[in-house]
């Protein structure tokens, strides 16, 4: 399932955040979505998920909005940085919940758990989890629909070395069997594993979108080709 980034724009008041992206993430590739802090990611990936309103321009999924879906889990799961579980609630719980708003079986909620490592933890409260357990919890929220598109920002923020390597896997075996994978991060090395395919932005503009051999050619790592790309789009 595409996802259509049409002259997406959002102002907040003076801030131009997101500028005009025009672009197609496609399925069955990882696509690294890249830019300094500010850039314009996280606000791009809240408009496609219905979170945040376009000033002007769409973003569409399988060429229809996120919010003309009437059981979006099975469409599209997200990660996003401040999305978190209701803290007295257990893991478990959160995700039932979860599943009973998408009209997905209960027993599904096991499985994601046990999937993303958390099957020994699911009957703690979310308040007590680990920042990496939060994002175990996050991750298996997303995959609870069986979605074609899934959307991570920052998925291995807080992850240890195993939780690391096991994402880089999870996020080559999605878009290998043909799903849309949208990741947004800071560690270029990490996306220098993991992506096909990179699109980077600064200032809410398109600076890149190109298969990442494309990107690296001529430098010497990813690390060296993005301070060309967002050269003078950095803070400071
Ligand atoms: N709710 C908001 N109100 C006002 N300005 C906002 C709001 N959300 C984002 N911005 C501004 O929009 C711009 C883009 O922010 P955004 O969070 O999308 O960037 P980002 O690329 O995700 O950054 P980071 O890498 O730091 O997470 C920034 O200038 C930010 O200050």
């Amino acid at each position: 399932m595409l996802i259509t980034l049409e002259k997406l724009t959002k102002r907040f008041g003076a801030t131009t955040a997101v500028d005009g992206l025009d672009l197609e993430v496609r399925p069955g590739r990882v696509t690294g979505f890249l830019g300094p802090n500010g850039a314009g990611k996280s606000t791009t990936l809240r408009m496609i998920l219905d979170l945040d309103r376009p000033t002007s321009g769409r973003a569409l999924l399988g060429g229809r909005p996120y919010s003309s879906y009437a059981l979006p889990l099975r469409k599209v799961g997200a990660v996003l940085e401040a999305k978190a579980a209701h803290p007295g609630r257990t893991g478990r719980n959160h995700l039932l919940a979860m599943a009973r708003s998408n009209a997905i079986a209960p027993a599904r909620v096991d499985e994601v758990l046990e999937l993303v490592g958390l099957s020994k933890n699911a009957r703690k409260r979310t308040g007590t989890y680990s920042l990496g357990m939060g994002q175990r919890l996050g991750i298996a929220g997303a995959l609870l629909g069986d979605p074609p598109v899934l959307i991570l920002d920052e998925p291995v923020n807080g992850l240890d070395p195993d939780g690391v390597r096991w994402i880089r896997g999870l996020m080559r075996d999605l878009a290998a069997e043909g799903r849309t994978v949208l990741v947004s991060s800071h560690l270029l090395s990490e996306m220098q594993m993991t992506a096909d395919h990179l699109i980077v932005i600064g200032h809410g503009r398109l600076l890149a979108d190109a298969p990442l051999d494309e990107i690296l050619s001529g430098h010497a790592s990813l690390e060296d080709a993005y301070y060309t790309l967002t050269e003078g789009t950095a803070l400071r």
